[in-house]
């Protein structure tokens, strides 16, 4: 159950985030979106009822986020657990010999900066609301969630840039829970193989084949809310803390 827990999750418009919002929900908890104005955000929330709430926000923007977190407060009293979902993937060539093309930077450093700097900024800011709360018996405060992925430990052609980003986050995670375990504030990331959502789909129809056959087991692409149980498990069980956790069905993607 996750009764009266008040969760923020960027990028939970749509994919794994919106997954989490809707369990939150079903477990007896409220939410605030945090997603892209463009996103699917306010139809959501609209959807969910009025434990949702949709804050338009560009989690690398310090005002959108610090926005997102007063509405949180005005609206719901309080922030307890915060899920970074928001990313952003691409695939090219460090070098593509046949088109004789280099990397883009511009391309290398967006990703950077949607996936590190976004979960980063969404985390220093949030903490220090998530520090306001009355400590429970065991002296916690809140829980932090991110989202990697097996990419940051076996990124395949084509994904350096996303596969760094991912590594960046799956190694901040520890450093930040260290930092915040004086304030009893937990912090974990999931690092999904292969989910069936949005962003999964627009990967090239024959990249989606190939890598919907890789999983040993269950040999399907995974369901979203399968992601968000396993977030559940993380905000209730209190000895979870500074690790990331592969849920891939065993899958080690090939080059
Ligand atoms: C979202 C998550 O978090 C989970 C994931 O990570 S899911 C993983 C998603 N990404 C991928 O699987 C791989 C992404 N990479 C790619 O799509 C491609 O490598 C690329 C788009 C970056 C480059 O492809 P390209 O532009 O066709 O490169 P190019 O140099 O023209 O390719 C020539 C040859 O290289 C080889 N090649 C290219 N990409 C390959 C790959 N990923 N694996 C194996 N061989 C590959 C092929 O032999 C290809 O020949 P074909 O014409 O027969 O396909
Ligand atoms: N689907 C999969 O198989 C896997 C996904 N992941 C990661 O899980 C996370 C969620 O992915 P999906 O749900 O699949 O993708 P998705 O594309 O369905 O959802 C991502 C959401 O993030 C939002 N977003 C993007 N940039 C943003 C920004 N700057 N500010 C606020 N919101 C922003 C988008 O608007 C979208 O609603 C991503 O970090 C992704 O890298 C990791 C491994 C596998």
């Amino acid at each position: 159950m996750l009764k009266g827990v008040v969760s923020m999750v960027g990028g939970g418009a749509s994919g794994l985030g919106r997954a989490t919002v809707e369990r939150v929900i079903r477990e007896g908890g409220r939410a605030v979106i945090c997603d892209l104005p463009t996103s699917q955000g306010a139809k959501v929330a609209s959807e969910l009822g009025d434990h949702v709430l949709f804050a338009p926000t560009d989690v690398t923007s310090t005002a959108d986020v610090e926005e997102a977190l007063a509405l949180c407060k005005e609206e719901f009293g309080r922030l307890d657990v915060v899920v970074n979902c928001a990313g952003i993937s691409m695939a090219a060539k460090v070098f593509n010999h046949n088109k004789k093309l280099s990397h883009s930077l511009d391309d290398f450093k967006r990703i950077q900066t949607v996936n590190i700097c976004g979960t980063f900024n969404v985390i220093r800011l949030s903490a220090a609301l998530l520090a306001e709360n009355e400590p429970d018996a065991d002296g916690q405060r809140g829980v932090i969630v991110n989202t990697a992925s097996i990419a940051a430990f076996d990124g395949r052609i084509g994904q350096a840039a996303y596969a760094a980003s991912k590594a960046a986050i799956v190694g901040m995670t520890l450093p930040i829970a260290r930092d915040l375990s004086i304030l009893g504030i937990r912090v974990c990331t999931i690092a999904p193989g292969l989910f069936n959502t949005p962003l999964m789909m627009s990967l090239p129809e024959k990249v989606q084949h190939f890598l919907g056959k890789m999983t040993p087991f269950p040999g399907r692409l995974g369901h979203p809310d399968e992601f968000a149980m396993l977030v559940q498990t993380i905000i209730n069980n209190p000895m979870m803390n500074g690790e990331t956790i592969r849920l891939d069905g065993a899958l080690r993607m090939m080059p």
